[in-house]
Formats: structure tokens, C-alpha cells, sequence
């Protein structure tokens, strides 16, 4: 595994929540949120729908509407504090410094305009390349991202062309300027198997080029064991275990966690043996954040669900995070593993 250096912090996230207006009162989605990413590292997040992971990965590109969301905290990427900044400064760094993969393409994209126009659009809002560079730009993106014949598709509209290159093409404009920091947000998921390792491919392809950092986003453990360098698992909007890919993957200590793991089917798995997590993840306006919110869920931890934990992770072992101190006691029923 390859090291990092602490001194390559590229993104430094502290005490994040994002809360939205729903009826009359705000709500908090994620809740105090600590992560940081450093140049050439991969950092998963994982959880369930509903978790709160990309409205993690929003609030980084400042997708959040300010009327309808407050964000508290601080997100300092390369050096410069993110949250209170709107407008016309937010653009700036979207785009330049963050680029984002959406799961949906065909929703990201404009239905309207041709991809070689969006793309130059991203290109146009940033300095990063003089105008009369952006056309060969454009074709030497396409190119890179694996798109045949980039002249033509340049001239295409979005619904000419298949998931997967549709989802090159936003690969694409996500780092048209060269971004430091790479987010996808399941940028597979809707996509054929087949064609899903050439996307994740992808991405670490031109991650390596620049050394950027990636923020990946997904439901899919077998993805995270593949590429990522370190995980973060978020439960109602909380993060409750932090570690490197390896060690999570050996050595899970947060309930949620070893039920995530315990839940992935593999070629032996009946369906009879597959684990399915009891309950689901709560509404925003019934997470206590000063409680351990997954031993909710769990039907045989009752007796410390109630229990408040302390607001940071606990460092287990060198850098291995964990929340609360249920992970201490906490067995399956059936005395099965995770
Ligand atoms: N704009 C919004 N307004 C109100 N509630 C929102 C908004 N965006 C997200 N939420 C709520 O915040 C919570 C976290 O959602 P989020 O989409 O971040 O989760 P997620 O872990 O990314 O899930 P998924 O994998 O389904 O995308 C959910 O309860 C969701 O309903």
C-alpha cells in the first residue's frame, strides 16, 4: 500500500453538519463531521441510503441552497475555508479545485447543449486553460476518459450515447481544470458490471495523474475493498468507524460496520444466510447525535442504546476510529462473524 505523508493534507473537514429546513425547523443531516483528505489518497465513505454521505460530499462542492440549509464547521480545502462561501467565490472552487461524478449522468448533463459545449462551459468559468486552448482540451479529455472517436461525440448530444460513455463525459468535465480533489458520488451504480471496473479504472487513472485526492461514494464494499485507501462508514449522519481499507476489512469493530461486512453475499452465501440488518436508518428529526444512533436498530443492544457517547471517535488502535464503546461488546446473536 502506498504511504501518504501527513503534510498532504488536501481537504480538512472539523465538526461539519449540514442541517435542512424541513417544516418549519432546520435538521441536522450530518452531524459533526471530522475527515480529512490528503493528496493521492482514496478515501471511501459508506452507509446505508440515508447515511448522510452525499450531503457530506454537497456541502464540499457548495451545492447546498442557502435558504433551504445551514452548514457548520469548517471544510478547508488546499488552504481555503469553504463553508460561508457563496456565490460567484463557491464557482471558483467548484469545478477548479473539486470536481464532482455524479451517479446519474443523464441527470448531471444538459439534455440540450452538446458535450464538447459542457465541457468547454467548466472551462470557461476558471482561467485554468486560455480560450484558445480549450478546443484541443476538449478532444485530449475525451480522448483520456477512453471516448472513441472524441471529434464526433464532441458534437453529440448526451442522449446519443451509452451510460457508461455518458458517464466518461462527466468523468470528463469533473476534471476539465485539473481539480485537486476528485468526488464521485456512485459513479457506478448505474451502470452495466461490465463496464463498471473500466469507470473505477478510470477514475484512479486520472487521480494518479495529478496525485489528486478522491472522496468515493458508495454502497458497494467490494468497490472500497478494490480501490480505497481508507474508510470512513457513516451511519444517520454520523461517522462511526474511520480506518485504513485493510484494517477495516480485517479488523471491523463498529456494530454497524461488521453488519455492513456481515451483510455483503458472496459466492457461497444462500439466501437463507444472508445477514439482513434489523430496522432502518431513522428519520433526521429522530437522531439523538449524542447517542450511539445505530444500537437503535439493533433489537439486543437495547440496554445502551440510550446511552450518550462521547462526540469524538476514539483512536483503537493507530489510526483506527471507532464511536462508542458498544464495538467492546457486541456479538451477533448466532455467534456469526463480520
Ligand atoms: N435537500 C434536502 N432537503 C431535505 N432533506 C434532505 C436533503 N438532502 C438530503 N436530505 C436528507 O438527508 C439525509 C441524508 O441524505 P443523503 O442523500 O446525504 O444520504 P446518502 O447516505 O448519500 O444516501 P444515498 O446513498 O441514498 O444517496 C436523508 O434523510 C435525506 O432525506
Amino acid at each position: 500500500m502506498k504511504s501518504i505523508s501527513d503534510d498532504q493534507t488536501l481537504l480538512k473537514a472539523k465538526e461539519v453538519s449540514v442541517s435542512f429546513r424541513i417544516g418549519g425547523e432546520f435538521l441536522d443531516a450530518i452531524y459533526h463531521v471530522d475527515l480529512d483528505v490528503k493528496r493521492g489518497e482514496v478515501l471511501a465513505i459508506v452507509g446505508e441510503s440515508g447515511s448522510g454521505k452525499s450531503t457530506f460530499a454537497t456541502a464540499i462542492m457548495g451545492l447546498h441552497n442557502p435558504k433551504q440549509s445551514r452548514i457548520t464547521g469548517s471544510i478547508v480545502l488546499d488552504g481555503e475555508e469553504i463553508v460561508g462561501k457563496v456565490g460567484d467565490q463557491m464557482s471558483k472552487i467548484r469545478g477548479n479545485k473539486a470536481g464532482m461524478i455524479f451517479q446519474d449522468p443523464l441527470a448531471a448533463l444538459n439534455p440540450l447543449m452538446k458535450i464538447g459545449l459542457q465541457i468547454k462551459e467548466m472551462m470557461a468559468v476558471h482561467d485554468v486553460y486560455p480560450e484558445k486552448e480549450q478546443n484541443d482540451r476538449i478532444i485530449q479529455l475525451l480522448n483520456q476518459v477512453g471516448i472513441p472517436n472524441p471529434e464526433r461525440v464532441a458534437n453529440q448530444f448526451p442522449h446519443e450515447l451509452s451510460g457508461g460513455m455518458r458517464q466518461r463525459v462527466m468523468i470528463a468535465i469533473a476534471i476539465a481544470n485539473d481539480p485537486d480533489l476528485i468526488i464521485a458520488d456512485e459513479p457506478t451504480t448505474a451502470l452495466d458490471v461490465t463496464i463498471q471496473a473500466q469507470i473505477l479504472d478510470l477514475i484512479l487513472d486520472v487521480q494518479k495523474r495529478k496525485n489528486a485526492g478522491v472522496i468515493l461514494i458508495t454502497h458497494d464494499l467490494g468497490v472500497v475493498a478494490e480501490i480505497a485507501d481508507t474508510v470512513a462508514v457513516m451511519y444517520a449522519g454520523q461517522l462511526v468507524e474511520k480506518a485504513s481499507a485493510q484494517e477495516l476489512f480485517t479488523h471491523p469493530k463498529h456494530p454497524y460496520t461488521r453488519s455492513l461486512l456481515r451483510s455483503i453475499p458472496s459466492a457461497e452465501t444462500t439466501s437463507d444466510d444472508l445477514y439482513v440488518i434489523p430496522g432502518r436508518v431513522p428519520a433526521l428529526i429522530d437522531m439523538e447525535h449524542d447517542k450511539d444512533l445505530f444500537l437503535q436498530r439493533v433489537p439486543w443492544m437495547q440496554n445502551l442504546a440510550d446511552k450518550v457517547v462521547a462526540e469524538k471517535m476514539a483512536e483503537v488502535s493507530p489510526d483506527h476510529f471507532v464511536r462508542g464503546e458498544a464495538w467492546k461488546t457486541f456479538e451477533f446473536p448466532d455467534g456469526g462473524e463480520a
